[in-house]
């Protein structure tokens, strides 16, 4: 009786066996090598000393460091997540700044050695995978995991449901960067530059000066960019071009003009009385009240940005913003806020005759790691996202919101023992100091999935936990777990309901 136990305990293990082996492939085993502040890799697969076995990929990874022109170890594991990687061998892909590179490769201890030569220093720098990398991948996924793509899909949409998105946002998958499709419609609005007076610099941005000026006897911004960044002008004024794009979460767009001797082009906006939000919280606290009404707008702002509008016959498009910080929100005296600068925005169209999204970005091309370093988020830090989906250029615009809303409410003296808000800080300024560098945060957002600390007696506020989950909700290290800004309008709404002080 035992015996006969024992024989179909075995017979059901060799099937088990003959059948696990059949379906999945063998497991991949990576080099490993972490350190304290990376050591998120860990979880990646099961470790044996050197040696990683992969749990979720077929992809080993490898971080390293030029040091004395020498690569030199940062970091060795299989990946975190199942992604592209065609390289048998361990290639230097990605080079982030002059110092930190990257390999990824599909080889059982591919990510040991690293096949990098000075010269690859040359390689341009981008977030995203070489043409050569990407059609291999697109081949490769195409053929083998097609069904495997079908149920992240699913199953990512179906973790975006149940986030409560009330929203129904547009279906943004990936699509590549192309022209303007023949569907677009623009407005121009040229103004004699002759008419305005300027008066004093207000701003100085990378791109542009910013003046307080007068025009036909209202107070105006000027936004006065000197003629190499003409292909930032344009791609700001077309933006602000867009039909419908009057709302009061974006600045009032009045015209655009050029001098006459062609040295400088100009956009003319309804002007900020507070300046930029950075500047407003740097010099004042707020209370609670005020601090939403500047948070709703702002958010009410993105949200409308985002939004896909068809009002009788005029369409305004989806508008990814991709420069979003707290320099780059403008406050009115009467303590709303207005998003500007849009000369790293992404429009994304649709066109009826190709029956697809397409997005448009003038500058993109040339300007691949546009926007505000300490605002980027983790996926675009590291360089795993294609830049060329829209979608997820609209969850990096979730990402920065969080850091914006942690911004405003780090300077709320309602949400602070005796009244005493702390200085303002920027996002992982205390943390990181203030001057970040890439390497630092890929760091510490990507490998420690670290954020900006949340005070501990938040908890105990009537409101605390709200704030705690909306933030946590909202800078996800999973880009599709954000929520959209529409829901972030709506959670914000309920905050003003349940909370009024
Ligand atoms: N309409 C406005 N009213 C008042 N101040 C403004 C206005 N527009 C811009 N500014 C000021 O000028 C600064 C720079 O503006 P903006 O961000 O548009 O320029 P930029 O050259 O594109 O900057 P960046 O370095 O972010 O790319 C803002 O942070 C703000 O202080």
């Amino acid at each position: 009786m035992i015996l006969q136990q024992w024989w179909l305990i075995l017979a059901v293990e060799c099937i088990f066996i003959c059948i696990s082996g059949q379906s999945f492939p063998q497991k991949r085993q990576c080099a490993f090598q972490v350190t304290p502040q990376n050591n998120k890799y860990t979880t990646a697969g099961i470790v044996n000393g050197p040696v990683q076995l992969c749990e979720n990929t077929q992809c080993c990874v490898g971080y390293f460091l030029i040091i004395d022109g020498q690569p030199e170890v940062d970091l060795l594991a299989c990946d975190m997540a199942e992604k592209s990687c065609p390289d048998a061998t361990c290639k230097a892909q990605t080079r982030y700044n002059s110092r930190l590179i990257k390999c990824v490769c599909n080889t059982d201890l591919c990510n040991s050695n690293i096949t990098w030569t000075p010269e690859s220093q040359e390689l341009r720098a981008t977030y995203s995978y070489s043409v050569e990398s990407m059609k291999a991948a697109v081949i490769i996924l195409t053929g083998t995991l097609l069904v495997l793509c079908f149920l992240l899909i699913v199953a990512a949409k179906w973790r975006t449901i149940t986030k409560e998105k009330k929203e129904n946002p547009p279906s943004l998958d990936d699509y590549s960067v192309s022209r303007l499709c023949s569907c677009q419609t623009t407005k121009t609005s040229e103004i004699d530059i002759a008419d305005i007076e300027l008066q004093q610099i207000v701003g100085l941005g990378h791109f542009a000066t910013v003046w307080q000026g007068k025009y036909q006897g209202s107070m105006v911004a000027v936004k006065v960019f000197p003629a190499r960044w003409k292909q930032i002008f344009t791609a700001e004024k077309e933006v602000y071009e867009l039909p419908l794009m009057k709302h009061a979460g974006i600045v009032n767009f009045l015209g655009s003009g050029r001098k006459p001797d062609g040295d400088s082009w100009h956009i003319v906006l309804q002007f900020a009385e507070c300046g930029s939000l950075h500047y407003y919280l740097c010099n004042h606290t707020t209370n609670w009240m005020f601090s939403l009404k500047l948070c709703q707008s702002l958010s009410q702002g993105i949200s409308y940005l985002h939004s896909d509008l068809h009002r009788h016959d005029v369409h305004k498009p989806p508008v990814a913003h991709r420069d979003f910080s707290s320099s780059n929100v403008l406050v009115r005296a009467d303590g709303t806020c207005a998003l500007c600068d849009f000369g790293c925005s992404t429009i994304l169209r649709f066109c009826s005759g190709q029956g697809r999204w397409q997005s448009h970005a003038t500058n993109m091309e040339g300007h691949a790691q546009l926007g505000t370093l300490r605002y980027m988020p983790p996926e675009i830090l590291e360089g795993s996202v294609n830049l060329r989906n829209s979608w997820c250029l609209m969850q990096g615009d979730i990402y920065a919101l969080a850091l914006l809303l942690w911004e405003i409410w780090m300077r709320c003296s309602d949400l602070f023992e005796g009244d005493i808000a702390p200085q303002h800080l920027l996002p992982y300024e205390s943390e990181l100091g203030a001057n970040v560098t890439l390497e630092s945060l890929v760091n510490y957002v990507f490998h420690m999935d670290k954020r900006p600390s949340i005070p501990k007696h938040w908890e105990l506020l009537p409101q605390g936990s709200v704030l705690q989950e909306l933030l946590t909700d909202c800078w996800d290290c999973d880009p599709d777990a954000r929520l959209t800004a529409q829901c972030v309008v709506d959670r914000l709404m309920s905050l003003q309901s349940c909370c009024s002080t």
